[in-house]
């Protein structure tokens, strides 16, 4: 099945163009996996994969071995189409779904594992593809996987093996046609490793073709070929695990990593090329034809065919998947509601009652009020942003592949947190207001203080989710805490009135969302007339410190709050975007 680069037909069109001449008789098999000389090059110069050809049939079981850092999971991303290839072309025959299980778990813990499966299944399986269909593949995965009597328990819960093979079922889910997995099997005992193959086995059995990276070589065993790579990104070997212990002399297939270090890549790269040429029945070779035919047409996957589930119905999917996985974590919930509570107590130790009283105001503390309810409104929209996308990078980028677009997988951690965004800024506003701490107006009043706290907390959460998205992992977002909050205290204006700050404070409350919530806050709650006919001395002064500060309206501050949201939403999409595209996270078309 494997064809030493060296072997291949020359075509016309020399490499790194698209091979001219292509296998098409032998990859027309649906099911067929070809890669015709592909290499892979990273920041222009370095190479990780060297130019290599080969062919997978369909249904077989195929194991990538070799040391560590050699370029297997390389290879098989290329294979996949997960990374594109420098030079040469991979093609994948036949229409279907492509599977593919990275090294991290692409699960949520927090929900148990049918759950998991029925909303994977309803954003991967084709739109109008009805609730018993959906069951059937549901049980069938859970079925093949052995898994059914583990469907109500939470993915959490499941041991190292069940959570592997939670993933491959999640997979299984679209039926695919080609199954790539990385490390199936690491960390995993050998009894678990060993039931894992055989449900690999036995879904290469069952038509899909099913290639694997590994460590393990008992894994080997169990497979149809194994692709031997070489440190540097050479294929050293291809064929039959019992023919790769004859190739390299040796009783068992551990014995090929001792026997790769005694020579340098090139002996066995020259080696592979040596023995294959004089023993042609060894490995398939592509049919070297004419290009008559064009190749696109007739051996590329299809593998979108499918109308694929509307963007309107996957953001739905994600925001109720969102707020389930949310339901489910009890102590995450508990920190989410429990934390406004607690800062809520804390005003209410903190604040005397009656600073906005009319006739007896106490100017600071109002000022002081309004600056705090603002900064809490921050405060939780961040949190609660800060952590949702960075925590499950590669479930998103998993789900990228698989179809999910950017927009409403955004869109739906906002509306998830939304509600709970809606109750911590009413609570605070409501025990504020029935503690004397706000102004005892009318409802319009509270409706508009409401307003800009919801407003300044959904722009912060916006805030936190590009943070999230732009981090690599989550122990960067906690640490970009302080540093996305010091400034939304020190620059809003209310320890330090905005016309009394230095000039480059002043640029700098400008792009402090929390100025602008603070100012129409004070703006609704009508701290000019407040301080400036109160009887406190303290009230013209401050007044005359500020300025203008609350004489816009609350609907212009409004406007550029909601700017600033939309700018942090975009930019998130932005970077997921360029950063699926880095990881080639595209669905394949
Ligand atoms: N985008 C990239 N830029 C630079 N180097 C890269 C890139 N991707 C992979 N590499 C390098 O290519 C080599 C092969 O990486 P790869 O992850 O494919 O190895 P591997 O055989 O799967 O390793 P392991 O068995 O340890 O998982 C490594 O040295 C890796 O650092």
């Amino acid at each position: 099945m494997v064809v030493p680069a060296a072997t291949m037909p020359a075509g016309p069109t020399a490499i790194p163009a698209v091979p001219a001449v292509v296998a098409a008789p032998q990859s027309a098999v649906a099911g067929r996996l070809t890669a015709d000389r592909i290499s892979k090059v990273v920041r222009g110069k370095q190479t990780i994969l060297r130019t290599m050809s080969l062919v997978v049939e369909p249904g077989q079981l195929v194991a990538i071995i070799g040391p560590s850092g050699a370029g297997k999971t390389t290879l098989l991303e290329t294979l996949a189409g997960l990374r594109p290839a420098s030079t040469g072309v991979v093609r994948r025959a036949g229409s279907g779904a492509l599977g593919f299980v990275p090294q991290e778990d692409i699960i949520h813990r927090d929900l148990p594992l049918g759950r998991v499966l029925r909303y994977a299944a309803r954003l991967r399986l084709p739109a109008g593809v009805g609730n018993a269909e959906i069951e059937e593949a549901v049980d069938s995965a859970l079925t093949v996987l052995r898994l059914k009597d583990r469907e109500k328990v939470r993915v959490g819960r499941l041991s190292g093996g069940e959570r592997k093979r939670a993933s491959i079922a999640v997979e299984l889910l679209a039926r695919p046609r080609f199954f790539f997995l990385d490390e199936p099997t690491s960390g995993l005992d050998p009894a678990t490793a060993a039931e894992l193959m055989r449900a690999l086995r036995r879904i290469a059995d069952s038509g899909c073709t099913v290639i694997m990276t590994s460590h393990n070589p008992p894994d080997v065993d169990l497979c149809d070929e194994v692709l031997v790579i070489a440190a540097g990104g050479g294929l050293a070997f291809g064929g039959t695990p019992a023919k790769a212990r004859e190739f390299f002399d040796v009783p068992a297939i551990t014995g090929i990593y001792t026997r790769l270090v005694e020579h340098n890549r090139d002996y066995w790269l020259r080696r592979f090329a040596d023995d294959r040429a004089g023993r042609t029945d060894l490995f398939a070779i592509p049919t070297a034809t004419s290009v008559s035919e064009p190749f696109n047409e007739i051996l590329e996957p299809q593998l979108v065919q499918e109308r694929r589930v509307g963007p309107f119905r996957q953001w739905f999917l994600l925001t109720v998947r969102a707020l389930d996985i949310l339901v489910h974590n009890r102590l995450t919930l508990l920190i989410v509601l429990g934390s406004p509570v607690a800062i809520l107590l804390m005003f209410l130790m903190l604040f005397k009652p009656g600073a906005f009283d009319p006739v007896h105001p106490i100017p600071n503390t109002s000022a002081m009020i309004l600056f705090w309810i603002a900064f809490g409104g921050f405060f939780f929209g961040l949190t609660y942003g800060l952590l949702q996308i960075c925590t499950e990078f590669p479930i998103f980028f998993r789900e990228r592949f698989a179809g999910v677009r950017i927009w409403p997988y955004v869109l739906s951690k906002l509306a998830a947190l939304l509600p709970l965004l809606i109750l911590v800024d009413a609570l605070l506003l409501a025990v504020l207001r029935w503690t004397d701490r706000l102004p005892k107006g009318d409802f319009g009043q509270l409706a508009e203080l409401f307003g800009t706290l919801l407003l300044a907390s959904v722009c912060a959460m916006a805030l936190g989710l590009l943070a999230s998205a732009a981090v690599s992992e989550p122990g960067q977002a906690t640490l970009m805490l302080p540093m996305l909050c010091f400034p939304q205290v020190l620059f809003v204006g209310a320890f330090l009135p905005v016309p009394v700050m230095a000039l480059v404070g002043r640029w700098m409350s400008y792009v402090m969302s929390n100025r602008w919530a603070f100012e129409a806050l004070g703006h609704t709650a009508g701290v000019e007339k407040l301080w400036s006919s109160g009887a406190s001395p303290l009230g013209a002064p401050l007044l005359a410190s500020y300025e203008d500060t609350f004489s816009r309206p609350a609907w212009v501050d409004w406007l550029i709050i909601g700017g600033m949201a939309v700018v942090f939403l975009v930019s998130c999409w932005l970077i997921l975007t360029l950063k699926a595209a880095r990881r080639g996270g595209r669905p394949v078309r």
